[in-house]
């Protein structure tokens, strides 16, 4: 079998079509790791089946849930009510979400396990989510860098945390209220500025109670120890993080309609979709109802004469891992995009502050560095360029989007790991009509 060793997209025809998007990676990370930590059967349906969560899934069966695959998106996941030592090492490949999640869930039961990842993973801050869960009690031993994987974690016997977060960041948050599951007394996390609230949502769900106590911009989220969980179904609806990809290129390639069908619009995750209408995108919401306790609605994205905005710093946390498809986007758009407080960005899959900017720079793009942020001044994009992506989904896919309205084709390394996030995009963007080829080797 060929590998495909390169993606390239070239300049396309008006996109026509209704599609869906696969589903959202933060719920299906929960999902899978909620119901290995509870008793009885968790039934899910629309679950992504990309890498990260297959790693997810590999995980939670180490730990001794019963992992079963029923149907497309369908699974079941039968919990022990806790987690045992597993024979080996957990691998959690390129996941950001699965690593930190699964260690403050580890973190509350007896038991010692090492985390390990991909190359992408290894170099990606770990102390951030270790600091407050070894201040809970959980002991770490670091194997190369006192910050990188692999680490040896053992649990247990956990005293409670009053934490304040520096960063916005639901992986953070998640890991202590999980790790707090099991502590003895009251877990708070107070958040200054809102992450995502997947875990607060979905944690109910299966019988626990958290309390959120709003203060100024942010909250302070608590839960007791001691909760059990109990089996439940979920729903996972559509990603919005991947719903920005064909969306984008309906508004970049001229003459587009393009719409996803049940996409979350969690208001913790759409700033993307607020930004673009400020940038005069025209974007439409139909069919707004509730699917597994979020929000979610039909999006469809018309081609649109894009000016460039200032975006809010304080947006930054509900559309993070869309900066490098705005950015994209702005490239095709009148005048300067600004977007800063997102230094965020430089720690995840790879730099992609640094990436976005040299992608877009070598497809003839102006744009600006600063070490919190960049600027992106559009016009007519030439493309024709060999992007290098170390291996990081979004800024793959955000390419291959700039491809599809560039002059010249824009080619990209490391195709294969679009599948962490989004199995299927180059065949779903090809049945909007969009012409990407593959390369074989
Ligand atoms: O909790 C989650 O599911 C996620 C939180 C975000 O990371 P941070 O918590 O590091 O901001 C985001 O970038 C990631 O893709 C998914
Ligand atoms: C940052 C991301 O994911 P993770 O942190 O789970 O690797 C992402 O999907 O853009």
């Amino acid at each position: 079998m060929p590998t495909t060793t390169h993606l390239t997209a070239r300049r396309s025809p008006a996109l026509i079509g209704v599609t869906r998007a696969p589903g959202d990676k933060s719920m299906s990370h929960r999902a899978m790791i909620f119901g290995a930590m509870a008793t009885g059967v968790t039934e899910i349906e629309g679950l992504l089946e990309g890498d990260d969560v297959l790693a997810t899934a590999r995980a939670v069966e180490a730990f001794g849930a019963t992992v079963e695959r029923l149907g497309e998106g369908r699974w079941r996941v039968t919990g022990q009510g806790g987690f045992r030592t597993p024979g080996g090492v957990i691998d959690c490949g390129n996941a950001g979400t699965g690593v930190r999640l699964l260690m403050g869930a580890a973190a509350g039961y007896p038991i010692t396990v090492t985390f390990d990842g991909d190359a992408s993973l290894r170099k990606r801050p770990m102390k951030r989510v270790t600091g407050p869960l070894a201040d809970m009690g959980a002991r770490f031993e670091w194997q190369a860098d006192d910050d990188r994987l692999p680490v040896a974690v053992s649990g247990g016997g956990l005293t409670v945390i009053d934490y304040v977060q520096t960063v916005a960041s639901a992986q953070i948050k998640s890991a202590i209220l999980l790790a707090g599951l099991n502590a003895d007394g009251v877990t708070t996390v107070t958040e200054p500025e809102k992450s995502r609230d997947h875990t607060e949502r979905m944690l109910r769900a299966f019988g626990v109670e958290v309390g959120v106590l709003p203060m100024g911009e942010g909250w302070k989220v608590s839960l007791q120890g001691g909760q059990s969980l109990t089996g439940t179904a979920v729903a996972v609806p559509g990603d919005p993080s991947s719903a920005a990809f064909p969306l984008a290129a309906g508004l970049v390639v001229p003459g587009s309609v393009v719409t996803v069908e049940g996409v979350m619009l969690n208001a913790l995750r759409t700033g993307l979709f607020e930004t673009w209408r400020e940038m005069g995108a025209d974007l439409t919401i139909a069919n707004r109802r509730m699917a597994g306790g979020e929000e979610v609605g039909d999006i469809t994205a018309r081609h649109s004469a894009l000016k460039g905005v200032v975006v809010p710093e304080e947006r930054a946390a509900s559309m993070i891992d869309e900066y490098p498809i705005l950015a994209a986007t702005a490239a095709f758009a009148e005048g300067a995009t600004v977007m800063r407080g997102i230094g965020e960005m430089r720690v995840k899959e790879s730099d992609r502050i640094a990436l976005m900017a040299a992608g877009l720079q070598a497809c003839g793009v102006k744009v600006e560095e600063e070490p919190e942020g960049f600027t992106v001044t559009g016009g007519p994009v030439r493309g024709g360029a060999t992007v290098t992506t170390h291996g990081d989904h979004r800024i793959a896919m955000s390419h291959l989007v700039l491809g599809l309205a560039a002059d010249e084709a824009v080619t990209v390394d490391e195709p294969g790991m679009i599948a962490t996030s989004f199995p299927g995009f180059v065949e779903l963007m090809q049945g909007l009509g969009a012409i990407v080829e593959t390369g074989d080797a």
